[in-house]
């Protein structure tokens, strides 16, 4: 494929609507309960992206039928006949670790490769497999594949997180709802994808009990039946387009999105002077005149501010009025975007978690690239508040997680192309 690079020409208003597409980070997990069922499961607004993609191909190599229309999926694993996951999957997208429940669940053994570390931080998965390992699961590291077997069946159990953990959550819940007996989440994470992924189980006939809090209690089932779910809108899409509100200024109506899901940040916007309302098609989001103001954020589990929109928050933070410190905390290493954003003109300082951002005038255009999705799009929302030209390079991040970005943008005003070399 060639190289392709987005060019961005700031900095003019953004206004009319943007539709908002199914959530990835949703999608991914409920690709993977294909596997739990013999019969066919039905996936409507499925977002058009890489992600989606590599995570089809990955279930299909496991034996799933897969027949994909636009925007929808129907996924068939009458049979499972390989129950490896291969590194060159694994490797291109951490979330494929979720096979690991639904196949040593439904054939009592699975051999997964271990994501490794990425560009946002180490992000080790022993709380998936100690997850597993108290389910009966025998759990062994071999060449960099984790092995899992339970030859007689998973067995329900008390599981205690001892942080929030959305992966290992979604995997041991899918895990659980084929598991022999009860199995106890307790402190849960409580992401509007973990509702998502146990309104489809319910659908499959799972028996869930305490959906949407930290306390889930799962009664196992030794089989469940095909479905045809809905996916959720994506509340981080939602919010990236809304802080390019922000950033760039003007009036945008973000249709299809859902303003419930997005409370912590709205409260967030609304504190910086971006006003976000509610409409009967999703929600409205205008910046008029003056500049933003700097609010301090903590990135935290849901229902906090999530980390994946701290990227796109800091390139609000660019340009207020004052100064704002941006607190990570949930991965370790996720301040890339700071040294390209340095290099338009903004003035971050990182001090361990937090960075100091101190707001400047105008960014300025600049050849840019990151290592990550969010980092990413935080490049392509700077370039909409600066002047001149940003190109941003390595693209390639931003087609697993955002579809259509450069005509979505350009939908509403933004100067924004898509180039390929
Ligand atoms: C596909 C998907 O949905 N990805 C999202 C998911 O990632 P993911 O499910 O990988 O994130 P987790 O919630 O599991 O990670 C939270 C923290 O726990 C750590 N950890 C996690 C599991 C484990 O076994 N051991 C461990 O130490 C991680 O390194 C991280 O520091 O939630 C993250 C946190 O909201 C989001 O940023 C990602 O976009
Ligand atoms: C970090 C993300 O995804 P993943 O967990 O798939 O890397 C993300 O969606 O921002």
């Amino acid at each position: 494929m060639a190289l392709q690079r987005i060019v961005i020409r700031g900095a003019g208003e953004l206004r009319g609507e943007i539709p908002i597409s199914g959530a990835k980070n949703a999608a991914l997990p409920l690709i993977a309960a294909g596997l739990l069922t013999d019969q066919t499961l039905t996936l409507d607004n499925l977002p058009e992206l890489a992600d989606i993609g590599s995570m089809l191909g990955l279930i299909e190599q496991h034996g799933a039928g897969i027949v994909r229309g636009p925007r929808h999926v129907e996924i068939t694993t009458a049979r499972i006949d390989n129950t490896t996951a291969p590194y060159d999957i694994v490797r291109k997208m951490r979330a494929s670790v979720l096979v690991l429940g639904p196949l040593v669940a439904r054939m009592g053994e699975a051999k997964v490769s271990l994501p490794g570390g990425c560009a946002i931080g180490t992000r080790p998965v022993d709380l998936h497999l100690k997850g597993l390992e108290a389910m009966g699961a025998k759990i062994e590291l071999v060449d960099g594949y984790v092995h899992a077997t339970a030859p007689k069946g998973l067995k329900g159990a008390t599981i205690r997180f001892p942080f929030v953990s959305v992966g290992a959550t979604e995997n041991l819940l899918m895990a659980a709802s084929l598991a022999d007996g009860e199995t106890i989440l307790d402190n849960a994470a409580r992401e509007p994808e973990i509702i998502d992924l146990a309104n489809c189980l319910l659908a499959m006939g799972a028996e869930i009990e305490g959906v949407g809090t930290e306390r889930m209690v799962i009664r196992g089932k030794k089989w469940l039946r095909g479905a045809r779910y809905s996916i959720l809108p994506d509340r981080i899409e939602t919010g990236t387009y809304a802080m390019a509100v922000g950033v760039a200024g003007g009036a945008v109506e973000l249709v299809g999105a859902r303003p419930e899901t997005l409370e912590g940040v709205i409260e967030v916007l609304n504190r910086t002077g971006v006003e976000v309302t509610p409409t009967p098609r999703g929600m409205f989001v205008k910046r008029n005149g003056s500049r933003v103001v700097g609010v301090d954020v903590m990135t935290q589990p849901y229902p906090g501010f999530p980390t994946d929109l701290q990227a796109q928050l800091m390139v609000l933070m660019a340009t207020a009025e004052g100064a704002a410190m941006i607190t990570e905390t949930i991965f370790e290493n996720r301040f890339m975007h700071v040294p390209e954003l340095a290099r338009m003109g903004a003035n971050v300082t990182v001090h361990g978690a937090s960075a100091l951002v101190r707001g400047v005038k105008r960014l300025k255009g600049a050849p840019v690239m990151a290592t990550d999705l969010r980092a990413s799009i935080s490049l392509v929302l700077a370039g909409l508040a600066a002047e001149g030209e940003t190109v941003v390079n390595r693209i390639y991040h931003l087609d697993r997680g955002y579809e259509r970005v450069a005509e979505k943008l350009s939908a509403v005003g933004a100067k924004i192309e898509r180039l390929a070399d």
